[in-house]
């Protein structure tokens, strides 16, 4: 569960987003929506506690990520798996080493259990041929795809932030980005948080929807709720 409580998020003085009051069940994925430089990426460097919150606390699996210790920070950020814009992967390193990195960084497995879960993250994700390849020999949908794998290979992550997973894609790609994305949920029944411009997508994934403008959140709830809104900016995304 990731709690926003009267959260307001920034860079030394500036306030980039004020008053977010959010709650993301176990299990459920909230799509936050905006323009560019409306604040989206800001959310979710504030619950991976890069950025500490200027008012308020957000609150994960009880936790309150500013009062945690720098070692509590590290083994929290480890229940985390994030996917970052474009996929954000090693180019010197091969698909399978990209998605066990983690593995070797952050535990004793051993080479072989390391082998063996990357072998189950790939062919989670439908790519398991591509295990020796490098990410240059990748599309831009196989890359995504890989970076899903990576952000999956700590066990059993609570919270899983994907920041524009579909940018850049086709729509036939996009698509099965979006059917892998409700399989993780179901897979791990983790908080999601996924940040898109794109709302047939972010229809697609989400369970909850939120629109940020001008620093707040303008409206928050269910796909009906979303549809039927009378507010001129969702109005205005709907009609794109
Ligand atoms: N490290 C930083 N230092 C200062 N300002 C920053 C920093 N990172 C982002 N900003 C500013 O914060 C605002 C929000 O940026 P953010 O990346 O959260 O927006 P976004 O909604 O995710 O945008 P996009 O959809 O284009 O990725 C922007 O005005 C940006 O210039």
């Amino acid at each position: 569960m990731i709690q926003f409580e009267n959260v307001s998020l920034g860079y030394g003085e500036k306030v980039i987003v004020r008053d977010i009051n959010i709650e993301i069940p176990d299990g459920k994925t909230l799509v936050i929506l905006g323009g560019s430089g409306s604040g989206k990426s800001t959310l979710l460097k504030g619950v991976l506690g890069l950025l500490h919150c200027m008012t308020g606390r957000i609150v994960v699996n009880g936790a309150v990520v500013d009062s945690l210790s720098q070692n509590e920070l590290l083994s929290y950020r480890q229940r985390i798996g994030m996917v970052f814009q474009e996929g954000a992967l090693f180019d010197s390193l091969t698909v399978g080493e990209n998605v066990g990195f983690w593995l070797w960084e952050h535990t004793d497995m051993t080479d072989a259990e390391i082998e063996e879960r990357v072998r189950l993250l790939l062919s989670f994700v439908g790519l398991i041929e591509t295990i020796n390849l490098y990410p240059g020999e990748l599309s831009g949908g196989m890359k995504r795809r890989v970076a899903i794998a990576r952000a999956m290979a700590p066990q059993d992550p609570m919270v899983m932030l994907y920041d524009e997973p579909t940018t850049g894609l086709d729509p036939f790609t996009s698509k099965s980005i979006c059917d892998l994305i409700r399989q993780v949920q179901k897979e791990f029944a983790a908080s999601s948080l996924v940040v898109t411009h794109d709302l047939q997508d972010a229809f697609r994934v989400g369970d909850f929807f939120t629109f940020v403008k001008d620093g707040s959140l303008v409206v928050t709830g269910d796909r009906n709720v979303i549809s039927e809104s009378s507010d001129p900016f969702v109005r205005t995304f709907l009609a794109v």
